[in-house]
């Protein structure tokens, strides 16, 4: 067996004696691995083992009732049996995974700390702990609060959190490696936060299909977002390429460890911009050992909501703004989408008794309920109960008024009709199980339960608050909620139209909060109190309104909101987002905390400034500084030229990288282009329906590249007739910060101002592109 003493481990701390401990940590992490292996094994074999158990152990005599006792014992304590050997499995089989993860890479960092004067150690941090026969920690986890230190702290004094509370020492060397299997491939020592070495290193390789993890270089000010633990409402506001998704994945990864006890990943739920984004990140939190939590859309998340209900989707409705989207749509969008009309929701749903609308019951045409009687069963519910109350008393009184009726039905000659009509087998159906002492008896059992049947659908209708008209409801609601701003024959148009939407079972998007929480407030229901922590990224592209619901709707949940205004692809032509101001007025009574990035370090220096530069009114961004290419803009007087520059610079482009992106703005140009592209490598156009990233040339609009970067990006047609509105300002900056390392903006004709207004220094102007005869 291999051991390290501690004295050996702090004695050298040059190139060797780190080569040296590395192997022997390695061999260590070899050894346990075996040994591992060797449990795991055992332990398969012994759950295999008690599972064959547990069916002979349920085949005993039920007949006797002590038997039946003593079988029951035993069904138990096979059970916990079989808990037992799985957990221990499991508790291997995870040991397991992470050696092999160690095995891969042992650890990152080092830092030396003094306690006092006499006594001072050197600890190392990885993606997992390590320890020793001897309980020796060989490698930190990384979330370890010790670990915060290699995060946190430049050399000199320190404190980091232990069970006893905060702790002080002296950091005296922080050294950084780049480590694979069992050789070290780089090392530097730093008194910085992160030294730029490696940073460099890993922000120069090319874009990935999957998002990487980023423990090793995790910067200060992202670690302050990683470990908070205190926030209700953690709200980050980060410039592109800041690492806010990065940081938020190891945050998750965090959260899992600090509460390992009390959270599970199925208690946290991140509400992602789409599929594509969640299929990205989606290898972030196995890579470092923990499972992913859940992931929605908001699409899918209302969806599922509005059962029956188609629901309008952002992206169909961002195409139909580009081609038509008058100022009275979108003064009304604002409204709809502001936190004012759920707090108006919410005012008239406080009220002692509010007006509501109930549907008839019909059953084969004829009214079995009536929304009279449910109106007047309404009426009589107690004045001092909530609505919820008061809805719930109804149901229930509706439903033993349904009970009434079912007696009456069972004993009407309707139904000693249907039981002459009764096939064979329902008749087996109705009885099995059932014995009767006379026919009179089978004849009353029988009808009751036809009658039963009959009416079930009634049952479920009032069970599922069916009987409710929610849709027009809302609609009175629209109705005596109108804004000053907004013409009554304006707004009575609008809601004429949501009247014919739900009459074709369709909802417009900006109608969803309002309407979902309209329901809730009525029926008390629509609440999640499992999830612990709801992460909401891209918050830009949420309303005032959809945040509020999304508050509403997990009500106990802290909630983690990640954005960047000026990527504020869908609302940026109709509203102006400042997400601090606009968490701060939504939560006024939660504990808040804001923390923005202003660092970016996805793309070249050269592309950051020149992204920087589009934004007006906003603090430059800090490039990290890895140079590359200038951009470069491309003006082409006819689509032919266009189309040929574009497949020439594809080409160039994919001969040196391996994942290069042709960005529109909308869906039908990415469709043009991919039918006319020629490009000698894999093409790829991306929709909604794609699940994963390709590697070659993909092309996509700019709202499906929302989270994503490519090595080089090529921004199809910015010309100024495409890009003329201010709020397309967010949509350039958007397309240019996809790119890690390069990036082309193609245009047909004069190029949009909002490009060639940029100091020229930003970029390359390439004007004599050859004229396809
Ligand atoms: N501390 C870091 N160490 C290494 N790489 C980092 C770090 N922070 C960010 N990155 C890298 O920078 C890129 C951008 O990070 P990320 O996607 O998390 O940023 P973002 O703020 O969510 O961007 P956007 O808003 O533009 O989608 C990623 O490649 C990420 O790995």
């Amino acid at each position: 067996m291999l051991e390290l003493g501690v004295d050996e481990m702090f004695a050298a701390t040059d190139q060797n004696y780190e080569a040296e401990r590395v192997k022997k940590v390695a061999a260590i992490i070899r050894q346990q691995r075996v040994e591992t292996a060797e449990k795991l094994a055992l332990a398969e074999r012994e759950t295999h083992h008690i599972e064959q158990n547990y069916g002979d152990a349920t085949k005993v005599n039920t007949t006797e009732v002590d038997d039946q006792m003593e079988t029951n014992a035993a069904v138990q304590q096979q059970k916990q049996l079989v808990a037992l050997a799985v957990e221990n499995q499991t508790i291997l089989q995870n040991k397991q995974n992470r050696l092999d993860r160690l095995q891969a890479s042992p650890y990152f960092g080092r830092i030396d700390i003094e306690e006092n004067a006499q006594e001072q150690d050197s600890l190392y941090i990885g993606t997992a702990s390590l320890v020793n026969d001897e309980d020796d920690f060989l490698i930190y986890d990384w979330r370890s609060p010790i670990a915060g230190i290699y995060y946190n702290g430049t050399l000199g004094q320190v404190s980091y959190e232990t069970p006893m509370g905060q702790q002080q020492a002296n950091l005296v060397r922080k050294r950084q490696f780049t480590i694979k299997d069992d050789q070290i491939v780089n090392m530097f020592d730093t008194s910085e936060t992160i030294g730029d070495e490696i940073l460099q290193q890993v922000l120069g390789e090319e874009a990935s299909l999957y998002m990487q993890n980023i423990v090793a270089t995790i910067q200060r000010e992202q670690n302050d977002i990683i470990r908070n633990t205190d926030a209700d409402v953690l709200v980050v506001q980060g410039v592109a390429g800041s690492g806010k998704t990065s940081a938020i994945l190891q945050r998750v990864a965090y959260l899992l460890y600090h509460s390992r006890t009390k959270l599970d990943s199925d208690q946290i739920i991140m509400f992602s911009p789409n599929h594509l984004f969640s299929a990205y990140i989606s290898q972030v939190l196995p890579s470092l050992g923990e499972k992913n939590m859940r992931q929605v859309t908001l699409h899918e998340f209302f969806s599922q909501r509005l059962e029956g209900l188609k629901v309008e989707d952002r992206f169909s409705r961002f195409e139909i703004d580009q081609v038509s989207f008058p100022a009275k749509t979108k003064e009304m969008r604002r409204y709809l989408e502001s936190a004012t009309i759920m707090q108006q929701i919410a005012t008239e749903m406080t009220v002692v008794r509010p007006k509501l609308f109930f549907n008839d019951l019909y059953l084969d045409g004829e009214v079995i309920i009536s929304a009279e009687l449910m109106q007047q069963v309404y009426a009589a519910t107690k004045e001092q109960n909530s609505l919820p109350e008061k809805i719930l008393q109804t149901k229930n009184r509706l439903i033993r008024y349904l009970q009434r009726q079912v007696t009456a039905w069972a004993q009407s000659d309707w139904a000693t009709e249907q039981l002459d009509l009764l096939s064979d087998s329902a008749y087996h159906d109705l009885i099995a199980g059932h014995t009767f002492n006379s026919a009179a008896a089978e004849q009353t059992f029988l009808c009751k339960k036809i009658a039963q049947r009959h009416l079930y659908p009634l049952y479920e209708a009032l069970y599922n608050n069916y009987f409710i008209d929610f849709e027009r409801q809302y609609l009175a609601v629209l109705d005596s909620v109108r804004p000053d701003k907004i013409s009554a024959a304006t707004w009575q148009a609008r809601n004429r139209s949501v009247r014919q939407g739900f009459e074709k079972h369709q909802i417009q998007l900006s109608d969803v909060a309002p309407y979902l929480y309209l329901r809730d407030l009525i029926t008390g229901g629509g609440q999640n109190r499992q999830i612990q922590y709801l992460f909401v990224d891209e918050m830009q592209d949420y309303s005032a309104a959809e945040l509020l619901y999304l508050q509403h709707a997990f009500p106990t949940a802290k909630l983690t909101l990640l954005g960047d205004y000026a990527q504020d692809l869908f609302a940026a032509n109709y509203q102006a987002t400042n997400i601090i101001q606009t968490v701060k007025q939504l939560f006024p009574n939660k504990k808040i905390q804001i923390h923005e990035l202003n660092n970016s370090y996805r793309s070249t220096i050269q592309i950051t400034n020149f992204a920087s530069a589009l934004l007006q009114d906003h603090a430059p961004i800090l490039a990290f500084n890895r140079p590359g290419p200038v951009p470069q803009l491309i003006v082409c007087p006819r689509l032919l030229d266009l189309n040929h520059q574009l497949s020439q610079e594809c080409s160039r482009l994919i001969e040196r990288y391996g994942m290069i992106a042709i960005l529109t703005k909308t869906h039908e140009e990415a469709e043009q282009i991919f039918a006319t592209l020629q490009v000698d490598a894999e093409v790829t156009l991306m929709t909604e329906k794609q699940r994963r990233l390709h590697r070659g040339v993909m092309i996509m609009p700019i709202y499906l590249a929302k989270g994503l970067e490519f090595d080089a990006v090529i921004g199809y047609n910015v010309s100024e007739n495409s890009f003329h509105e201010e709020g397309d300002r967010q949509i350039i900056y958007t397309i240019a910060s996809r790119a890690m390392h390069e990036l082309l903006l193609l245009s047909l004709g004069e190029p949009s101002h909002l490009i060639t207004s940029l100091p020229s220094d930003l970029y390359q102007r390439k004007l004599d592109v050859p004229i396809q005869k």
